[in-house]
C-alpha cells in the first residue's frame, strides 16, 4: 500500500475487495521488475514525509516565491542524495517525486547528456564531472525567438577567430536571442549553446558550444552576455516553477575546444573537419529526450486516471429510489466508456515507453559499432511516439478533469495543475505535428522502396506483407471474434499500409515531391499516426507473450490491451472503413465487444489504479486519495485559499461598501 499519508478508513474497501487479480504482481507488471517497485515506492515515500517537499499550497504562491520554492526543493534533494549516497537510479526517481518542474530537470536531462552525447572523451572527462557534482549548473540553449522547429534555421553565429583560437558567439538579430530554454533564465551558469559555424569564412551550419553564462562567484552574467526570465506561463503553480529564458551574446569569445567536437572538429588553423557520420547525430539529445518523453507520458496520463477512477468510485449521483443508495458515478456506461480507456491508454503507453527504452539502447550500442542502419526508424519511433502519447495524454487530463465534474476544476483536485504542467509535452522537444511529418517521410521513403524489392524491417516490416495487406477482409464474424490478436494487428496493419500508399500514390500525381508531400501533408499526419497506433499495439501484444506472473494479471492486461486496441478501432471507425479493412458491421460488432470488456473492467479499476502505487502526495489530489475521504479533504482544503485568511476581503472597504451603500439614482430603477 503505497498511501503514505492517507487516513484510517478505507472508503474505497469495498471496490478492493471485488479485484479478479493481485494488485502486488501488477505493481511488478506496472513498474517492470519487483526491484523497480522497491526502489520506486521507497523514494516516494522519502519525498512524501519530508516536510520541504510539501506542495499543497503551490497554486497560491506568487511566481517569485514558487521560483525561490523550487530552488530550496532542488537543493534540499541533492542534499538528501549525497547524504543518503543514492544510486542515480534512486536520484532520479526522488527527482521525479518531488515532482516540480526546475533547472534540475534540464541540467540532468539535456546538458549532461548533450555533452555525453557530442563531446570527446576528454571533453566528457572535463565537463561531466563538474556538473554531476553541481559545480556547474547547465541548460540546453537551442531554440530562439524565430526559430525552434527548424533547427537549420537558427541564427546565432560561432564564428572561429584563428588569431586568438577563440569562437566568437554572437546574436546577429533579435530573432537569434535564445529563448525558451529551462533554467537559462536564473538558475544555470553554462549552457550548451546551439549556433551557427563560421570559419575560413564558409557557415557550416549548426553544432553545440559549451558557454560559460554567470559567474561561478557572485552569480552575474558575463560580459556581453544578457539574461533573463521570458515571463509567466500557462496555470497557476505548474510550469511556472521552471525560468525559461532569454539569452543574447554580443561577441562573447569562448575557447576553441569548448566546440563540442566529437562528431566535427575545428583545427588550430580553423580547418572544419567532420567525422565519417551522419549529420543527424548532431539530433541526438532530443531523440534521447523524446524517448524519455514517451515514459513520462504513462506517468502522466495514469496519474490522471488514477484520480479520476477513485474519484467516480466515490462519486455518487441519482438513481435514488425510496431512499435507496446513490449510483456511483462509475457505474454509468457513459463515464466507462470515457474513462476505461484512458486506463488502458495508460497501460499501453507504459509498455510502449519500455519498449522504446529497449530500442534506443539497441541502437546506441550499434552506433558505437559504427552501424548507422537503424538511426531513421530510431528517429521516426521516438519522433511518433513521442507525438501520439503526449498529444493523448494532454486530451486525457483535460477529460479526466470532465470526468470529476465541477470538482475537478479545483486546484485542490490536481487535475487543473497537471493539465497545465503536462501540455508544452506537445510542442517542446518537437512540436507534435512537425515530428509526424518526420514520420510521414520515413514511411513515403519506405513505400517508395518496396517496389525496388527492399524489404523493410523493425517497425516497417509489415509493409513487405504488402499483396496481402492491401487486399486482405477481416474475417470477424462475431463480436468474440475481436478478441483474437491476430485479427486486430491484421485490421490495423492493413489500415496503416493502405493510408500509407494512397498517400503515396497521390503525392506521385502531384507536379514535384515536395509539392506533393505539402499538399498531402493533413493526410499523412493521419497516416503517421495509424503506422504509430500500430506500433503500441503491437508492442502491448508483445507484452502479453512475456512471462507475466500473478494470480489473474495477464488477463487484466488482455483485457486493456483489447480495450486500447478496439478503442483506436471505435475512434477511428473512418480510416478501417474508408480503407476498406473492416465492413460497418464489423465496426458494429468491436463496438460491442468493447462494451462487455468495460463491464470486466469495472470491478477491478480501482485496482488497477491502485497498482500505479502512487503515494497521496505524489498524486497531490483531495479526489485522487488512496483513502477515498474525499468530502472532509475538499472542504479542508478550501480554507487554505489565502482569501479565507479574513472573514471580510481586502477590497471592501473601497470597492464594495460604496456599491452597497449607494443611493438610487437612477428614476427607472
Ligand atoms: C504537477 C507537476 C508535474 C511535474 C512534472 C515534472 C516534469 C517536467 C520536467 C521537464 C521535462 C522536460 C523539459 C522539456 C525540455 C524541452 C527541451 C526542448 O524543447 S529542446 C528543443 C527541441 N527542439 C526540437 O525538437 C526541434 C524540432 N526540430 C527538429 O528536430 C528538426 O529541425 C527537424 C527534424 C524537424 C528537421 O530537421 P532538418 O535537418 O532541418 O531537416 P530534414 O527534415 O530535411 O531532415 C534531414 C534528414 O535528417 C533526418 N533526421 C531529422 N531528425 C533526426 C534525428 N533526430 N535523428 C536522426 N535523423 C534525423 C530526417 O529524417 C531526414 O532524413 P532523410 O533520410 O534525409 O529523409
Ligand atoms: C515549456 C517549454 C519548455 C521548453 N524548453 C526548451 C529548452 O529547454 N531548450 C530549448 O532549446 N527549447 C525549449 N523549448 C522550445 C521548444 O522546443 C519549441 O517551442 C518547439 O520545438 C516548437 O517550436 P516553435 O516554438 O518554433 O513552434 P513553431 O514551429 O513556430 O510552431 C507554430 C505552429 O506552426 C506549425 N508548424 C511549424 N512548422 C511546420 C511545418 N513544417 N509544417 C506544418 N506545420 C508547421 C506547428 O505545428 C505549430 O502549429 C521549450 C518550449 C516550451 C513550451
Amino acid at each position: 500500500m503505497a498511501a503514505v499519508d492517507g487516513g484510517e478508513v478505507d472508503h474505497l474497501a469495498g471496490e478492493r475487495a471485488t479485484a479478479h487479480f493481485d494488485v502486488d504482481a501488477m505493481k511488478v507488471a506496472w513498474a517492470g521488475s519487483r526491484h523497480a517497485v522497491e526502489v520506486n515506492d521507497r523514494m516516494a515515500r522519502l519525498v512524501a514525509s519530508d516536510p520541504v517537499f510539501r506542495k499543497d499550497t503551490r497554486t497560491m504562491l506568487s511566481r517569485k516565491e514558487l521560483f525561490k520554492d523550487t530552488l530550496k526543493k532542488a537543493a534540499h534533494a541533492w542534499k538528501r542524495i549525497v547524504e543518503l549516497r543514492l544510486t542515480e537510479e534512486e536520484a532520479n526517481l526522488l527527482r521525479l517525486y518531488v515532482d516540480q518542474p526546475g533547472y534540475v530537470d534540464l541540467h540532468w536531462g539535456m546538458f549532461v547528456p548533450a555533452i555525453k552525447g557530442q563531446g570527446t572523451e576528454e571533453q566528457q572527462k572535463k565537463w561531466v564531472p563538474m556538473a554531476y557534482k553541481f559545480q556547474i549548473i547547465g541548460c540546453y540553449a537551442q531554440t530562439e525567438l524565430g526559430h525552434g522547429s527548424n533547427v537549420q534555421g537558427l541564427e546565432t553565429t560561432a564564428t572561429f577567430d584563428p588569431n586568438t583560437d577563440e569562437f566568437v558567439v554572437h546574436s546577429p538579430t533579435l530573432t537569434s536571442s535564445k529563448w525558451w530554454p529551462g533554467g537559462l533564465g536564473k538558475a544555470s551558469t553554462h549552457a550548451v549553446v546551439y549556433a551557427r559555424l563560421i570559419t575560413q569564412g564558409k557557415d557550416y551550419g549548426i553544432h553545440g558550444f559549451i558557454v560559460q553564462l554567470r559567474s561561478l562567484d557572485d552569480h552575474s552574467p558575463l560580459p556581453g552576455i544578457t539574461l533573463g526570465d521570458i515571463g509567466g506561463k500557462f496555470g497557476s503553480g505548474a510550469y511556472n516553477s521552471m525560468d525559461n529564458g532569454v539569452l543574447r551574446f554580443d561577441h562573447v569569445r569562448i575557447p576553441r575546444d569548448q566546440m563540442l567536437m566529437r562528431l566535427s572538429q575545428v583545427t588550430r588553423e580553423g580547418k572544419y573537419v567532420h567525422s565519417d557520420v551522419p549529420k543527424q547525430l548532431l539530433y541526438g539529445t532530443m531523440v534521447y529526450v523524446r524517448q524519455t518523453i514517451v515514459a513520462d507520458a504513462s506517468k502522466a496520463l495514469s496519474r490522471a486516471v488514477c484520480i479520476a477512477v477513485r474519484y467516480s468510485a466515490i462519486r455518487k449521483q441519482f438513481g435514488s429510489q425510496a431512499g435507496g443508495p446513490e449510483t456511483q458515478v462509475l457505474n454509468y456506461k457513459t463515464q466507462q466508456s470515457r474513462l476505461f480507456p484512458l486506463l488502458a491508454s495508460a497501460y499501453a503507453y507504459r509498455f510502449v515507453g519500455e519498449w522504446l527504452k529497449w530500442l534506443y539502447t539497441d541502437v546506441m550500442q550499434k552506433l558505437e559499432a559504427k552501424d548507422y542502419s537503424t538511426l531513421p526508424e530510431a528517429h521516426a519511433c521516438t519522433a511518433g511516439l513521442k507525438s501520439v502519447t503526449t498529444s493523448a495524454t494532454a486530451d486525457a487530463i483535460e477529460e479526466c478533469r470532465k470526468l470529476c465534474g465541477g470538482h475537478g476544476y479545483l486546484n485542490s483536485s490536481g487535475l487543473p495543475e497537471l493539465f497545465a504542467v503536462y501540455v508544452p509535452a506537445c510542442t517542446y522537444e518537437g512540436d507534435n505535428v512537425v515530428l509526424l511529418l518526420q514520420v510521414a517521410r520515413f514511411l513515403m521513403k519506405t513505400v517508395s522502396q518496396l517496389a525496388s524489392g527492399k524489404q523493410p524491417v523493425g517497425t516497417t516490416a509489415y509493409m513487405g506483407n504488402i499483396q496481402y495487406l492491401m487486399q486482405c477482409k477481416s474475417a470477424v464474424n462475431t463480436a468474440g471474434d475481436w478478441l483474437n490478436p491476430a485479427a486486430i494487428k491484421e485490421v490495423f496493419e492493413a489500415r496503416a499500409l493502405r493510408m500509407a500508399v494512397n498517400c503515396a500514390q497521390n503525392i506521385s500525381k502531384a507536379p514535384s515531391q515536395e509539392e506533393g508531400f505539402s499538399e498531402l501533408s493533413p493526410d499523412l499526419l493521419e497516416s503517421a499516426v495509424a503506422h504509430v497506433q500500430l506500433i503500441i499495439v503491437t508492442k502491448f501484444f508483445e507484452k502479453l507473450q512475456q512471462d507475466i506472473i500473478g494470480h489473474g494479471v495477464k488477463e487484466q492486461l488482455q483485457n486493456l490491451c483489447n480495450i486500447y486496441a478496439l478503442f483506436l478501432l471505435h475512434k477511428h471507425l473512418g480510416d478501417f472503413l474508408s480503407t476498406g479493412c473492416i465492413t460497418p458491421k464489423q465496426g458494429a460488432l468491436a463496438n460491442e465487444q468493447l462494451g462487455r470488456l468495460y463491464a470486466q473492467v469495472r470491478p477491478n479499476a480501482v485496482a488497477l489504479v491502485d497498482a500505479f502505487d502512487y503515494t497521496d502526495h505524489y498524486l497531490s489530489s483531495v479526489l485522487g486519495r488512496y483513502d477515498g475521504d474525499v468530502y472532509p479533504a475538499l472542504y479542508a482544503e478550501a480554507w487554505k485559499d489565502p482569501l479565507n485568511e479574513t472573514v471580510i476581503p481586502d477590497g471592501y472597504q473601497e470597492h464594495l461598501r460604496p456599491l452597497l451603500k449607494q443611493q438610487l439614482k437612477f428614476s427607472r430603477l
